[in-house]
Parts: C-alpha cells; structure tokens; sequence
C-alpha cells in the first residue's frame, strides 16, 4: 500500500490544544481529488482546524462549509478564507450541525472521538444526501469499515450501500504534532440507490444475518422469505452452506434488489 510524503503545508503556528492539523497539503491534494469537487458541489468539511483542507478545497470552486467546534479556530480560519468569497464557516459540533438537503460531499480529516457519530450520521439514514466523501480516519478505524465482511449489522448497512474503500495509509508525520497511531485516507461512494421495498428487504436480511452470524446463508435466508431459497440464493450466486457472516454486504443488496422484483412481479407491480 503506498504511503505519502509528507510535504508542508501551511503552518498552524504554535499548537497547545493537541489537535494534530494536517500538515502535508499532499495529502489533502489527494483527498480532494479522489471527491472531484466541481463548482457546482457543495461540499463539508468537518473539525476544519485552521483550514489544511478548506483553503485547497475552497481554490476547487465548490460551496464549501467549514465546520469547527473551536470558537477560536473558526475565527482564525474565517480571516483566512474570507477573501475566497465561496466558504461558510460554522462554529458548531459536527455531531450536531444539520446536514444539507441536496447532495452534498464531504472531504475532512475529522476528529478520532467522533468517527463513528459523524459516519453514523452521514450513512445510516436511507434518507442520506452524501454522494461522496473523503476522510481522514484513525488506520484501525478504516480497516473495520472496510473488512469484507464486516462484524457488525451496521457497518454491513453501510457497506451495502456505500463503496467504502481504504484509499491509503496516512503515516503519522503528515500531522503537526504528529499522533501516534497510523491514519487512513476512507473513501466512500454512494451505490445507486435502492428502492423502498429493496431496501426494507435488505434491513431484515441484515437483522437475520447479524442475529447469528454463524449460522448457514440459507438458514438466515429462509428466515426472512420463508420456505425454500435455494432458487434464488442461485440466481443470487450465494453458496447456501456459507456462514451468513462470511457473505459480502453488496451481495446482500443484490439479493435485497431480486427479492423485492420477484414481490413486485407476484403482487403485478
Ligand atoms: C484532527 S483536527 C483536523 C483539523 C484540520 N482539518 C486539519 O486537517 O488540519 C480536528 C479538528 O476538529 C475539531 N473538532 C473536534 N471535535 C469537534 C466536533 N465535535 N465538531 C466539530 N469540530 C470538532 C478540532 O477543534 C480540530 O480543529
């Protein structure tokens, strides 16, 4: 897996909080790039700090709102951007901060304690307007999100609709002071969405799955559609014997997306 350099950026000046700001604009040039943003995107940046990300994210063009808790860095990073004439930014907890209604990116090197609330946020209501992110996350973090299969129900309720892929390992001297854990840069897509009904289907695949993991593909399978499902399993390409655990999140959208056609074609939709 390629590592990266770290190249300066732009220095934060002296740093008592004990925040570690990102201090290889390689990097944040790397994660802007994997989202794309065109000047028609609206993009969030999340723990902004003093703008390692806004500034270069703010020269693509795109809306971008910086969200940062610290009063007194969303101050200092407001005089920074300000002449750039398209960054708001917001003093609030990215916990908290409502997100957009329309579809939206998201391109930050967010705080470690808040991984988990702010993903969750991002990719566990179906309602979601992510289109795409890029993150800076704790390695160990990233590795979780994406094992192939994952080990809980809801990183497989992400992972099924999500691509999320661990882009590359971010070492600890891209950051002033530097951590002393690994990073990763997580990317995350957004599959083509599902329907209502497939995805009603894929819920209660998960909560079958993840009820006993350990239990046969066909048990968890039947337990859902009744029956037998060992048409569809095969039309599905999933080995019935497997443990339900085992099986990729994707695969269970794919059978998600079979199960609610086949409804469909018996109720004459
Ligand atoms: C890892 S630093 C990254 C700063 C900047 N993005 C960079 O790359 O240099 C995380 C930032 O998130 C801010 N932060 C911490 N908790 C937060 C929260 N709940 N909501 C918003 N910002 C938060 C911190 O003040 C800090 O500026």
């Amino acid at each position: 897996m390629p590592t990266s350099r770290p190249a300066r950026s732009r220095k934060p000046g002296p740093n008592p909080s004990g925040v570690h700001f990102l201090a290889s604009a390689r990097v944040a040039d790397g994660l802007i790039r994997s989202c794309s943003p065109k000047p028609s995107d609206l993009v969030v940046d999340f723990g902004a700090g003093f703008g390692a990300i806004t500034a270069p994210l703010a020269r693509t063009g795109a809306r971008v709102i910086a969200v940062e808790r610290d009063a007194d860095f969303a101050r200092k990073l407001g005089k920074r951007v300000a002449a750039s004439g398209n960054v708001r930014v917001v003093t609030a907890d990215a916990r908290e901060f409502p997100l957009p209604r329309t579809s939206f990116l998201v391109v930050a090197s967010i705080p470690y304690s808040i991984s988990t609330a702010l993903v969750r946020r991002l990719l566990t209501p179906r309602t979601s307007n992510l289109r795409r992110a890029a993150l800076i996350v704790e390695w160990g973090f990233a590795k979780r999100l994406t094992a192939a299969a994952p080990r809980s129900r809801e990183v497989a309720w992400w992972a099924a609709r999500f691509d999320l892929e661990l882009e590359r390992r971010i070492p600890p001297n891209c950051f002033q002071p530097a951590p002393t854990v690994d990073s990763a840069q997580l990317t995350i897509r957004r599959r083509a969405r599902l329907g209502p009904g497939a995805e009603q289907a894929l819920s209660a695949l998960l909560d079958a799955v993840y009820r006993t993991p350990q239990r046969s593909t066909r048990a968890a399978v039947a337990e859902v559609i009744g029956g037998r499902p060992h048409r569809i399993l095969h039309a599905c390409d999933l080995d019935p014997a497997a443990p339900a655990g085992s099986v990729r999140p994707r695969r269970w959208a794919a059978l998600a997306i079979a199960l609610d056609g086949n409804s469909q074609q018996l109720s004459g939709k």
